[in-house]
């Protein structure tokens, strides 16, 4: 073995790097490997240069829109809503909660931690869990619902005239079967995260902390994973996410808000969310070009029914009437998709898998796209057949935290 070529992961595995490269020639049928090819090789083998590198990362946290938007998605993603305690009728007690929710985040995204008193009789500030873990590309984003502002026809706070334009409770959509527990809430947190851990370490200190003021209301998580630079696939086995508004020229136009909203909404966006539960059994006895139909793509390749390749765009006259992408796209609106996959357990009442997709969509006017997009599809969608909406949520997600402010501030002064 030709010791000089050896990494020190290497060494410890046993392999040469050109033992390497040769057996896994081998298994790609001798076809030669590309850059991304070596480095998922490299990967394999423990090399892990590049995937520490990526641990490490961090996205910054103060800017002029929120992060977590258009950031490129991270592997796992927790979205959880607060209620505002009832005993809270001060809006002082919420400035206070924004502000340390504003440092704690801060210190979190950039792969640091809460400092601890020198007194060991109090309670750690930080819970440890992602001490030696990098940020990994930590982001929080931070989402105010239609009953922050209004509960039970009151204005809770008197912040009633700075309500969003486009903040409403949700509508009913055709053939939802919701579930209020895991619906809506006055205040929602999306943590996303190349490390699981990092985003549940995070969403478990923004916990704590609003202890008193805010109580967590329902929490979700998801994962999503894909060959870099390529389009990841659902649980139902498609790639979701090839016609996604990708180009910074189009999010511009759909994501972000603008002149129309109060000031300290613009630059910011509407997130709107549907926990879809997939009916895996079902889907799994349908037959192969039955769940082509449905979406009205090609499961291998992704292309739409009539091309040959993924990005080709949709031919409409090819599309099956109820098609998935008949439908959407048929709506002629744009939303920014950034869905996670979940997964929990078996249902106890049917032995069935319970899983399926956290659907996140950002848009400046979810009036006039989202939500229209969800009643043409909940009305017709062939996709209706495998899947059952069992949450909701729309949120105001204000622009970006500009540095020594705080998350909302100004709506508040
Ligand atoms: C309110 C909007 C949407 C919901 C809810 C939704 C649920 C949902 N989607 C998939 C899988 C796929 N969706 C695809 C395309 C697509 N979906 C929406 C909107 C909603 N989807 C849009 C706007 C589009 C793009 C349409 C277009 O312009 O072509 C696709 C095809 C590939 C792609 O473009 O991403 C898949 C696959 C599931 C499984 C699901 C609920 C469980
Ligand atoms: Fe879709």
């Amino acid at each position: 073995m030709d010791r000089d070529d050896l990494s020190t992961s290497e060494q410890k595995k046993g392999y040469s790097r050109r033992e390497m490269l040769k057996m896994t020639a081998l298994a790609g049928g001798g076809i030669a490997l590309g850059a991304s090819g070596l480095g998922t090789a490299l990967e394999l083998f423990g090399n892990t240069g590049a995937a520490d590198a990526a641990k490490t990362a961090t996205v910054p946290f103060f800017g002029s829109h929120q992060a977590g938007i258009t950031t490129a998605h991270q592997s796992y993603g927790y979205l959880a809503a607060f209620d505002i305690d009832p005993s809270i009728h001060d809006v002082a007690k919420i400035m206070a909660l924004f502000i340390s929710w504003t440092r704690l985040s801060a210190t979190l995204t950039q792969g640091k931690r809460e400092a601890n008193s020198s007194n060991k009789e109090l309670p750690p500030n930080d819970t440890n869990e992602a001490r030696d873990l990098g940020a990994a590309n930590l982001t929080i984003t931070f989402g105010l619902g239609h009953s922050f502002f209004i509960k039970g026809g009151k204005d809770r706070f008197g912040l009633a005239n700075q309500m969003p334009k486009q903040l409403t409770a949700m509508p009913k959509i055709a053939h939802e079967t919701l579930d209020p527990a895991i619906s809506n809430g006055d205040i929602c947190v999306q943590v996303c995260a190349d490390i699981q851990q990092v985003a549940f370490h995070a969403l478990r200190n923004l916990i704590k902390e609003a202890l008193g003021t805010a109580n967590i209301r329902w929490m979700e998580s998801g994962f999503l994973n894909g060959p870099k630079g390529k389009t990841p696939r659902n649980l139902f086995g498609f790639k979701d996410g090839t016609a996604n508004v990708t180009d910074p020229e189009s999010q511009n136009e759909v994501v972000w808000t603008g002149s129309d909203e109060p000031k300290w909404m613009r630059g910011g966006s509407y997130l709107g969310y549907r926990k879809i539960k997939m009916i895996i059994e079902t889907w799994d006895r349908d037959s192969y070009s039955d769940q082509e139909q449905v979406f009205g793509r090609k499961k291998d390749s992704g292309a739409a029914f009539g091309r040959k390749h993924e990005h080709e765009p949709v031919i409409m006259s090819k599309q099956p009437a109820d098609s998935h992408v008949r439908l959407a796209h048929g709506t002629g609106k744009k939303i920014f998709r950034r869905a996670y996959s979940y997964t929990n357990g078996i249902q106890a009442a049917t032995g069935n898998l319970d899983a399926g997709l956290l659907f996140i969509a950002y848009q400046n006017k979810p009036q006039d796209s989202f939500i229209p997009m969800l009643r043409v599809l909940g009305k017709s969608d062939a996709l209706n057949e495998y899947t059952d909406h069992v949450a909701t949520g729309l949120f105001a997600v204000p622009a970006g935290i500009k540095k020594n402010d705080y998350f909302a501030q100004h709506l508040f002064e």
